[in-house]
């Protein structure tokens, strides 16, 4: 059966009225989207201020992680002209025949490359969506590949990217925490003990193309998923398609707004926060109008190959344990085995909801 990028490679996809039954994904009542509340004001994640942070500012992101496990920020910090120069790096490279594309492809052995997301194998229906990964520094060679002329100046942007994102997310990391009353020195971060093998870089970033689709509702970009990160900072272009699960509300849209950028809870922030905290389940639907990019900058915390593991000063005295510790490269191994179990795996305590 052709994914996706086989199926954009030949052209199949573009000149069709209806999707392909490998495309069609089961759509039921409570997978839609809510209509408006009966305010006629949809309500979705909020919207918070970083030019300015203060005790307030901490309190809205604290609500808003508890609340809803996402945010967007505004005035980040992050130039307009770096967000533009990954959103162009990303359309240059998807707009690229299929068979360069392909030639970029990732190994059986790397993340990093073209192709489809790692979750496609839990779900027999295929996604709408193409993307690259940049997990290690063997993108380079994929971009050597791609732009044999300009590699330098797209691994250039790649990098600054990298490094103004890790910024934020730690400067943000900071915020979440303090608003459990707790700061990094709390976290106690200790070293796995002789664990060698390929070096995990904190942060990679996925690039993300949804092309348009024939039938939207039918069809599915990004099955819903939590991110294996401690957080993850999504620019998406100006067409919507990102949605949240909240418990009491159902899928909630997030639409884009110029230069904002959204920012998702993921499961080590779960774990280190011993479940205050809970990683948000997220999906992309995709358009019948235009495509869509977005860029995911999925990172795995401030320090590098540790034990994570839920933070004494949150569990309290009398408190217990939720999870047991593990490194992140553990964690992404787990994810890949058991996909939405894998916080169930690694938790001490039976949930009772199980
Ligand atoms: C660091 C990582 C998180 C990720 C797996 C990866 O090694 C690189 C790609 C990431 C991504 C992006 C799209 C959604 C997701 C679930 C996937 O399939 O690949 C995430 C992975 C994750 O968070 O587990
Ligand atoms: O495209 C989106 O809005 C979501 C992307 C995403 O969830 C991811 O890359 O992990
Ligand atoms: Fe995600």
């Amino acid at each position: 059966m052709p994914s996706i990028t086989e199926e954009i490679c030949t052209g199949n996809l573009g000149s069709l009225q209806t999707i392909p039954d490998s495309f069609t994904w089961n759509v039921t009542a409570e997978d839609s989207v809510l209509p408006p509340s009966s305010a006629g004001v949809e309500e979705s994640i909020p919207v918070i201020d970083l030019s300015d942070p203060d005790a307030t500012t901490i309190q809205l992101i604290g609500n808003a992680c508890q609340t809803w496990g996402a945010f967007q920020v505004a005035n980040h910090g992050i130039s307009q002209k770096l967000l533009d120069d990954i959103e162009s790096l990303s359309k240059t490279l998807f707009d690229m025949p299929s068979e360069r594309k392909l030639e970029a492809a990732s190994s059986d052995k790397g993340i990093s490359g073209y192709g489809e997301p790692r979750i496609s194998s839990f779900f027999e229906k295929k996604m709408w969506s193409e993307g690259f990964t940049i997990a290690d520094s063997s993108y380079r060679n994929h971009f050597i590949t791609l732009w044999p002329q300009d590699h330098t100046n797209y691994c250039r942007i790649v990098e600054e990217y990298k490094d103004e994102m890790e910024k934020l997310a730690n400067r943000l990391l900071c915020c979440i925490l303090g608003s459990l009353g707790v700061t990094v020195d709390d976290i106690g971060w200790g070293q796995k003990a002789g664990n060698s093998g390929t070096k995990l870089e904190r942060g990679a970033i996925r690039l993300n193309h949804y092309p348009v689709c024939p039938e939207p509702e039918r069809a599915m970009g990004l099955a819903a998923h939590t991110d294996s990160t401690m957080l993850t900072i999504l620019h998406q272009s100006n067409t919507g398609g990102l949605q949240v699960l909240r418990e009491e509300s159902g899928w909630v849209k997030v639409d884009p707004r110029p230069g904002n950028l959204v920012v998702n809870m993921g499961d080590l922030i779960h774990i280190l926060s011993n479940g205050k905290i809970q990683s948000v389940v997220h999906r992309a639907k995709v358009n019948q109008t235009r495509s869509r990019i977005s860029i995911a900058y999925l990172w795995g915390g401030p320090a590098g190959d540790v034990e994570i593991k839920p933070i004494s000063k949150i569990i309290g005295p009398l408190g217990t344990s939720l999870y047991r510790s593990v490194t992140w490269k553990e964690y992404l191994q787990i994810k890949c085995e058991v996909f939405d179990k894998a916080l169930d795996a690694i938790r001490t305590v039976v949930n009772p909801s199980d």
